[in-house]
């Protein structure tokens, strides 16, 4: 494996590990987070973070090696974007939180400056994850997909764009309509260009709708809190919940008085998520 061990630590009986890389997508080094389960994984999850986040941010505060070592789940958390020299280089890398490093929305960017590193749809789908799943033995058929705000719409967005990649779907406060959120439109305006005939290719609920079948029979999960200061603005729920009626997906969108939009809440309703996927995989779950 090219993976370059960073640092690992004994966790619930299992090992959490750090690792460093040389990305032929990104052209650049990239970061991840693999925590892997006693005894062996005998599914993966593989969860994506939000604005701001790197591969340490859900491995350190969601909390969901416990239930992971339980079932019996690894759990990848890659970057959320390129970094380094030659990103913080490029204008308007920096300037802002919700684009550039840290905001790489999960796709692989069609404009200059930022489609020669920004690929992390690539990234993801052709190289990081097929990857781990050699390295740890699993299929599709025993990985599953999860995310939360800008993961949850990496998350929607990749598995919906890939049919058959992930055999469990879930996210937490997702970016569910970004073609009509500000940050979606930021991100997309920057990534893909004006032409917003390249958006729905990268919208979750336009993607949903757009489905010939039913693409997660066994259902998909989101969860919301209901005092999350993004929720009307940025996540646009409705439109998910809308686009899976017309198909006829199963949404379990559960929607929760006080809770934000931060880790507290993705701690208090991970474990669901865990569950979810591994009953998806044909794990035994609690
Ligand atoms: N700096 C911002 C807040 C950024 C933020 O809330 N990021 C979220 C994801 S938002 C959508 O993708 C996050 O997960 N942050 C990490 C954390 O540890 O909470 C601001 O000023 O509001």
């Amino acid at each position: 494996m090219n993976f370059e061990l960073i640092s690992e630590h004994g966790s619930f009986g299992g090992v959490q590990r750090f690792y460093r890389h040389a990305s032929q997508q990104i052209g650049l080094p990239m970061r991840f987070a693999l925590y892997v389960p006693p005894g062996g994984a005998k599914g993966l999850l593989v969860f994506l973070a939000g604005l701001t986040c790197t591969e340490e941010t859900f491995t350190m505060k969601a909390g969901a090696q416990r239930r992971a070592a339980e079932l019996g789940l690894a759990l990848l958390m890659p970057d959320t974007s390129p970094r380094g020299e030659a990103v913080s280089a490029l204008p308007g890398a920096t300037e802002s939180w919700d684009f550039g490093i840290g905001a790489g929305f999960y796709l692989d960017a069609t404009q200059a400056p930022w489609d020669r590193h920004f690929r992390m749809d690539s990234y993801l789908m052709k190289e990081l994850i097929p990857q781990v799943q050699a390295e740890l033995g699993l299929d599709a058929a025993r990985t599953g997909i999860s995310g939360h705000s800008m993961g949850g719409h990496g998350a929607l967005t990749l598995a919906l764009r890939n049919p058959g990649a992930f055999v469990s779907l879930s996210a937490i406060a997702p970016i569910a309509a970004p073609s009509r959120c500000p940050w979606g439109v930021k991100a997309f305006t920057g990534y893909l260009g004006a032409d917003r005939d390249a958006w729905p290719a990268h919208d979750a609920s336009a993607l949903m709708a757009a489905q010939p079948r039913v693409p997660y029979p066994g259902g998909i999960l989101v969860d919301q809190g209901l005092a999350d200061k993004f929720l009307v603005e940025q996540l646009y729920p409705e439109a998910l919940e809308s686009a899976c009626a017309t198909i006829g997906q199963d949404l379990f969108l559960r929607r929760h008085d006080g809770y934000d939009h931060g880790y507290y809440f993705i701690a208090s309703v991970i474990d669901d998520h865990l569950i979810h996927h591994a009953r998806q995989m044909g794990l035994q779950g609690r």
